[in-house]
């Protein structure tokens, strides 16, 4: 009786009614919404009233001076920070402050930290078949065997992180630039909604870089992708929408000829002599 009485409730979202590898509600608004987030620690403000709002399949680029938040904002997405104040939603079904860390990775939330972490003596393939291993919700469905989806799947990655010819070569034998770009596959491997990339391009050659603009520019309508990073020339090749945050908030946003022109950045972030940088 109360199953049935609560069938008939049509504000609860029933777990059964949520499609497994695709459940975040977009059809009437962004993919991400921040409202008012602040946190301190030992009260110091590091995100302060923070208000964002990424699209479906956008790519936006997070900028901001050391210590602005950045790291802090990303840290809230993925539920490893709470915050003491503020909203925060995915999509317009899932309230992010009442799930821990796996719950939001399941929902499709994928991290790249900087440094990457591939597992050095096993073949790219085999790291692209861990990664599709770990992902919860395909897991209880699948046999421990190798299935030809999966095969198709990672071949699929392969080639679009441009590393298919080095599939069965141990990933230690790859550049950094390489091995960010597999790693980036391994977060791939999950079919994620959202990706947030930390500062991909650190330590990589120019080629590196360019063939990582190609990648992340690829990537977005498929799935919506944030990058935080600091290089300017990185950034203004990407770019579409520029946030830049300073101080735990959002001081301005737009594209980056708006934002690098923009007075309180310049004086805040980039300072008199980077203008000609981002120019
Ligand atoms: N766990 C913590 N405890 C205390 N202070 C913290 C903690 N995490 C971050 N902070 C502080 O919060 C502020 C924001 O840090 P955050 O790392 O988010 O900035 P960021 O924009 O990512 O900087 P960067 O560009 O240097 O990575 C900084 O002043 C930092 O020292």
């Amino acid at each position: 009786m109360n199953f049935l009485r609560s069938l008939a409730d049509r504000d609860r979202v029933f777990d059964f009614l949520v499609p497994a590898a695709s459940p975040v509600d977009v059809r009437h608004g962004p993919i991400l919404y921040l409202e008012d987030v602040t946190v301190s620690f030992d009260g110091f403000k590091a995100i302060n009233d923070l208000n964002l709002t990424i699209d479906d399949g956008e790519l936006r680029c997070i900028i901001g001076p050391n210590g602005a938040g950045k790291t802090t904002m990303m840290d809230i997405i993925t539920g490893k920070t709470r915050p003491d104040a503020g909203k925060v939603w995915f999509g317009s079904r899932h309230d992010l402050l009442t799930m821990n860390e796996p719950e939001i990775a399941s929902l499709g939330i994928g991290r790249k930290f900087q440094k990457p972490t591939v597992f050095e003596a096993l073949t790219l393939f085999e790291n692209l078949e861990l990664a599709m291993a770990a992902d919860k919700r395909i897991l209880p469905t699948l046999t421990a065997r190798m299935t030809p989806a999966i095969r198709d799947r990672i071949e699929e990655v392969l080639e679009t992180i441009g590393l298919a010819e080095l599939r069965l070569r141990p990933a230690g034998i790859l550049s950094h630039g390489q091995k960010q770009w597999l790693e980036i596959g391994m977060l791939l491997m999950q079919r994620p909604r959202l990706l947030l990339v930390d500062e991909p391009v650190a330590g990589m050659t120019e080629q590196e870089m360019e063939r990582t603009a190609e990648l992340l520019t690829g990537l977005a309508g498929k799935q919506s992708v944030v990058v935080v990073e600091h290089d300017m020339g990185f950034v203004r090749s990407i770019a579409r929408k520029v946030t830049v945050l300073h101080q735990g908030s959002v001081l301005a946003e737009g594209s980056m000829d708006q934002v690098s022109n923009d007075p309180k950045v310049v004086e805040v972030y980039l300072g008199a002599d980077a203008e000609e940088e981002v120019a």
